[in-house]
């Protein structure tokens, strides 16, 4: 199978350095191009052995799977370069946030099949949630050697093309949520008497083994959270100062300007 990405950024080195870490795709079946960055394509070659080119009939010429891995306002210099030389044998996975199958298949001039993803930079430790849509046109066989290609940097589910939009602020942009979230919580925590040095290790370890027990626990968010605290208690005290800030309210407003905003790349 060969595999080509076009956009050899932070999400597109994520997935195929999943993919092929994974042993599901050999690097020499993985070719890569950006706009004009050799050296890094270079660098990619002798760590991950993946194939590179600036020759758009070479990428596209046999090409199973042609993965759209710019950003979306780069989305038209792309046209530029393969509308010219795709061929039927190649089916277009995009990971542009909010730029719909339609407008793909218009801008490329092109019936080939056509799917979207919505994956995260968590592809690069294989626990990407990846949201996949497809064109009505994309046959099942086809179907399932993408998801397993998905399976090997995370889990999949498939949705409306619309529902993609919640995708992307949900889990597409969710991990930059929770990082900052994190960064709060470690300046507040640097106001207290630890070094700055034991904090910041001490609240990593904290944020993973709170995603641990999430992996491995039976028990629900709500009673994971009554099982630390204490009546009376230190958390006691710390949720009741947490509980007078509107919180939910702060993420609501932070989701739907992210979908939004994913609504608005697709015009
Ligand atoms: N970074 C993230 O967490 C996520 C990003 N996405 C989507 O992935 C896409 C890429 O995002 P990032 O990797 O973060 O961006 P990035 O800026 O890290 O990478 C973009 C890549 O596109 C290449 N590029 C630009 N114009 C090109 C052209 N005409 N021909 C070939 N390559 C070209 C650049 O050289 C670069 O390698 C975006 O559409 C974004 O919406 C989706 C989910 C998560
Ligand atoms: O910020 C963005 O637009 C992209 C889509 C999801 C994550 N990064």
């Amino acid at each position: 199978m060969k595999i080509v990405f076009y956009g050899s950024g932070n999400m597109a080195s994520a997935i195929f350095t999943g993919l092929i870490e994974s042993n599901t795709v050999k690097g020499e079946d993985i070719y890569l191009t950006n706009r004009s960055d050799i050296e890094e394509l270079k660098r990619l070659n002798s760590t991950l052995n993946t194939q590179y080119s600036y020759d758009d009939v070479e990428l596209l010429s046999n090409a199973d799977f042609v993965f759209l891995a710019v950003k979306p306002h780069d989305f038209d210099s792309l046209v530029e370069r393969i509308q010219p030389h795709h061929n039927a044998n190649n089916k277009f996975v995009s990971m542009m946030a909010g730029v719909p199958i339609n407008q793909i298949k218009t801008k490329l001039q092109t019936s080939n099949p056509v799917a979207r993803i919505m994956p995260n930079t968590n592809a690069h430790v294989q626990q990407s949630v990846t949201g996949i849509s497809f064109s009505d046109n994309f046959e099942e066989s086809d179907k399932q050697l993408l998801f397993d290609l998905l399976d090997a940097f995370g889990t999949s589910i498939e949705v409306e093309e619309d529902s993609l939009h919640d995708v992307t602020a949900i889990t597409g942009s969710g991990p930059a949520f929770l990082y900052y979230m994190y960064e709060q919580y470690i300046n507040a925590a640097n106001q207290l008497g630890l070094s700055h040095e034991d904090t910041d290790i001490a609240v990593r370890k904290l944020i993973i083994g709170t995603a641990r027990m999430l992996e491995n626990s039976e028990l629900s968010l709500d009673q994971l959270r009554e099982n630390i605290t204490s009546k009376g208690g230190t958390t006691k005290a710390g949720l009741d100062a947490l509980a007078k800030h509107p919180i939910e309210e702060i993420f609501v407003d932070c989701l739907n300007e992210a979908l939004n905003r994913s609504k608005e790349l697709g015009k």
